[in-house]
C-alpha cells in the first residue's frame, strides 16, 4: 500500500465455523434423514449414484439409523447432540475476539443451522466478506471440499455477493501442534495411571481416495509426528469408523485396540487429533465401544482424551489460524 494512502473503511467481516453435521434427536427417524443427506454426497461416497443410490436406499437406511440412534442416545447431552453444541459453544467463545466489526457464526454441512442459512444471515448483517472456517485439520474432499461447495453453492443463487476466503487445512499449524500437546499433556497428567502407550486415532477413509490423491491420509500422519515430537514420546496412529466393505485406511483403530494386550501393551490413552469436538465418533465409538474392546482383549487401564472443544488451549488456536486469514481483511482505522 502507498505510504500516503487514506485509511480504508473496514467493512464488517464474518466468520462461519463450520463442522459436519449431526441428527437434531438421537431417534431413528432423525438419524436416517441426517444419513441420507450426508451418504448422498458424492464428496463422501464415491460410487457411481446409479450403483450407490439402491444400496444406500434399499439397504444402509433401512438397517443403519436404528443402530446409529443407540449409539447416539448414550452420548446425547441436555444441549443436544455433543458435536453440535460443542461448536456452537466455540462460536461463541471466539465472538468478540476479533474486535467489534467481526461477527461469528457457525453452520453444518449436513442438518442444520445450514451453511446456506448462515451465511445468508450474515450477509444480511451487512458482512461483505466472509472467512468460511471448515473445522477439520487435515484436507480431506469429504469433509473440506464438500463443506466449501456447499458455501460456493450458497453463493451462486446471490445475486450481490460477499467476497469468500476459506480456511486453508491446519494438519501442520504451530498453534494447531501446540494447543494438542497442552491438551494431551494436561490430560495425561490428570490419569491415574501412567499408560504403556499413547494411541492417536484419525476418521478413516477407503484406501482408493488416497490412491486418487486426497492429501488427508499424509496429513494425518504428519500430524501425527509433529505432535509425537512435541510430547516427546511415541505415538501409535489409527484409523476409526471404518464404513462399508471396501478397505478403508489402516491399521484400524478396533483391530490394535483387540491386538495390543497380546502384546503386554495393557495400559492405554487414546487421543483424537483429527476431531476438532468431541462426537459420536470419539463419545461413543472410541470411549465407549474402544475400552470394552481393549478390556476384553485382557487391557487394564484404557482412557480416551477429550478433544480440544472449546478448551482455553482450542480457543485461543482458533483464535490464532483466523486471524491470522482475516488480516488480510482488516485495516488499521
Ligand atoms: C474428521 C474427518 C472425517 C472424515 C475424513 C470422514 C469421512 C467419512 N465418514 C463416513 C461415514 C460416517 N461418518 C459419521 C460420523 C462422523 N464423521 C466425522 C468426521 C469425518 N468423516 C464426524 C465428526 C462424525 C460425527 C458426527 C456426529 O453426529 O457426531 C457417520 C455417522 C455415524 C454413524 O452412523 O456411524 C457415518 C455414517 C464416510 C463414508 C466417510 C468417507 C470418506
Ligand atoms: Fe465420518
Ligand atoms: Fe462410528
Amino acid at each position: 500500500m502507498p505510504e500516503n494512502h487514506p485509511p480504508i473503511p473496514t467493512p464488517k467481516i464474518g466468520v462461519l465455523l463450520v463442522n459436519l453435521g449431526t441428527p437434531d434427536a438421537a431417534e431413528a427417524g432423525a438419524v436416517r434423514r441426517y444419513l441420507a443427506e450426508f451418504l448422498s454426497d458424492p464428496r463422501v461416497v464415491e460410487i457411481p449414484r446409479i450403483a450407490w443410490m439402491p444400496i444406500l436406499h434399499g439397504i444402509i437406511l433401512r438397517t443403519r439409523p436404528s443402530k446409529s440412534a443407540h449409539a447416539y442416545a448414550q452420548v446425547w447431552t441436555a444441549e443436544g447432540s455433543p458435536l453440535a453444541a460443542i461448536t456452537r459453544r466455540q462460536a461463541v467463545a471466539l465472538n468478540g475476539a476479533f474486535g467489534p466489526g467481526v461477527v461469528l457464526d457457525y453452520a453444518m454441512r449436513y442438518g442444520r443451522p445450514a451453511i446456506a442459512d448462515r451465511l445468508a444471515a450474515l450477509k444480511a448483517q451487512g458482512c461483505e466478506r466472509i472467512l468460511v472456517a471448515p473445522l477439520y485439520p487435515q484436507y480431506c474432499a469429504a469433509t473440506t471440499a464438500t463443506a466449501n461447495d456447499a458455501a460456493f453453492a450458497a453463493l451462486a443463487t446471490m445475486r450481490w455477493q460477499p467476497a469468500l476466503r476459506t480456511l486453508p487445512p491446519y494438519y501442520d499449524d504451530p498453534a494447531y501442534i501446540a494447543a494438542l500437546a497442552t491438551s494431551v499433556r494436561e490430560s495425561l497428567a490428570a490419569l491415574d495411571f501412567e499408560p504403556d502407550a499413547v494411541m492417536a486415532s484419525f476418521h478413516g477413509m477407503p484406501q482408493r481416495t488416497l490412491e486418487l490423491g486426497d492429501p488427508y491420509h499424509c496429513h494425518c500422519r504428519k500430524t501425527a509426528r509433529l505432535l509425537s515430537d512435541a510430547l516427546g514420546r511415541e505415538l501409535l496412529v489409527c484409523f476409526q469408523s471404518r464404513f462399508g466393505r471396501a478397505k478403508w485406511l489402516e491399521p484400524a483403530t478396533d483391530t490394535m485396540l483387540a491386538a495390543l494386550p497380546g502384546k503386554g501393551v495393557k495400559r492405554i490413552a487414546l487421543v483424537a487429533p483429527g476431531f476438532s469436538a468431541d462426537c459420536v465418533e470419539t463419545l461413543e465409538e472410541l470411549s465407549i465401544r474402544g475400552r470394552e474392546t481393549f478390556l476384553a482383549a485382557g487391557g487394564t487401564h484404557f482412557a480416551a482424551l477429550p478433544c480440544l472443544n472449546d478448551s482455553a488451549a482450542g480457543i485461543a488456536m482458533l483464535e490464532t489460524i483466523i486471524m491470522r486469514e482475516l488480516e488480510g481483511w482488516m485495516r488499521l482505522p
